[in-house]
């Protein structure tokens, strides 16, 4: 049975296919911002990225969305959260809802957004691969980016979207012609929230360092519209991805920091 976002295949019964995604440090969550603690330490490391603009990035819609495979031997993503370890780009994706009022995954005091871009990285200091990194407690660090819907179009998403008409089914992919520099994702305010916690999809390993960045980032109606036209089948029949987020998981005793960059 596959996994999904339907009552009978979504996150409510994934815990019985996949026993990981019942554990103590699951993701998202909803971060209470008057939990958050400003963690000096964080503030003396700063968060440092450095990415390649690529051209010709594989676009692949996952069925559960549109994947862009972003290997990036000389990406780094270092400091802040992530101790000594450098991480390296391996994808980016997003999440949406069927309406603009939902759509992240992650909530601020329980507010959602009406989506949320994954820039997924991985331990190259102490892991030979994105699969051996997956399997380990500091694997894995993405950052998230929150969607806000307004008038101007997001230039970075609009190259995403001109390619949706090519992948429509499940197991379709094409290359994006134009030069996606992830940089450009990335909010001008830099300040982010920091936990522990796991992948959001089965099998939602507890591997992740998550990063979520405070400032959302614009994108339109018409731009989400367009996401939501990707069929999840592979066929014919049409089943529109309309939603793919996981609602907010417990917290538990874990400690959410937050770093005014
Ligand atoms: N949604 S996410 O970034 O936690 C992820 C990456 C790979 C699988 O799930
Ligand atoms: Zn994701």
């Amino acid at each position: 049975a596959e996994w999904g976002y339907s009552p009978t295949n979504g996150p409510d019964v994934w815990a019985r296919l996949f026993p990981q995604a019942g554990g103590a440090r699951q993701s998202p969550v909803d971060i209470c911002t008057s939990i958050a603690s400003s963690d000096s330490n964080l503030e003396m490391k700063k968060l440092t990225f450095a990415y390649e603009s690529q051209s010709d990035l594989r676009i692949l819609n996952t069925g559960h969305g549109w994947k862009v495979e972003a290997p990036q031997s000389g990406s780094r993503l270092e400091g802040g959260p992530l101790g000594e370890d450098i991480y390296q780009l391996e994808q980016f994706h997003c999440h949406w809802g069927e309406t603009s009022a939902e759509g992240s995954e992650h909530t601020v005091d329980g507010r959602a957004y009406a989506g949320e871009l994954h820039l997924v990285h991985w331990n190259t200091t102490k892991y030979q691969s994105f699969a051996e990194a997956a399997q380990h407690p500091d694997g894995l660090a993405v950052l998230g980016v929150f969607f806000d819907v307004g008038n101007e179009s997001n230039d970075e998403i609009e190259k995403i979207v001109s390619t949706l008409s090519e992948i429509k089914f499940k197991g379709q992919f094409t290359d994006i012609p134009d030069v996606i520099d992830p940089t450009t994702f990335l909010p001008s305010g830099l300040g982010y929230w920091t936990y522990l916690g796991s992948l959001t999809t089965p099998p939602c390993n507890e591997c992740v360092i998550w990063i979520v960045y405070k400032e959302p980032i614009t994108v339109t109606e018409e731009q989400l519209v367009q996401f939501r036209c990707l069929s999840a089948c592979s066929g014919e029949a049409e089943e529109f991805i309309v939603k793919n987020y996981r609602p907010p998981q417990p917290l538990g005793n874990r400690a959410l920091r937050e770093c005014n960059a």
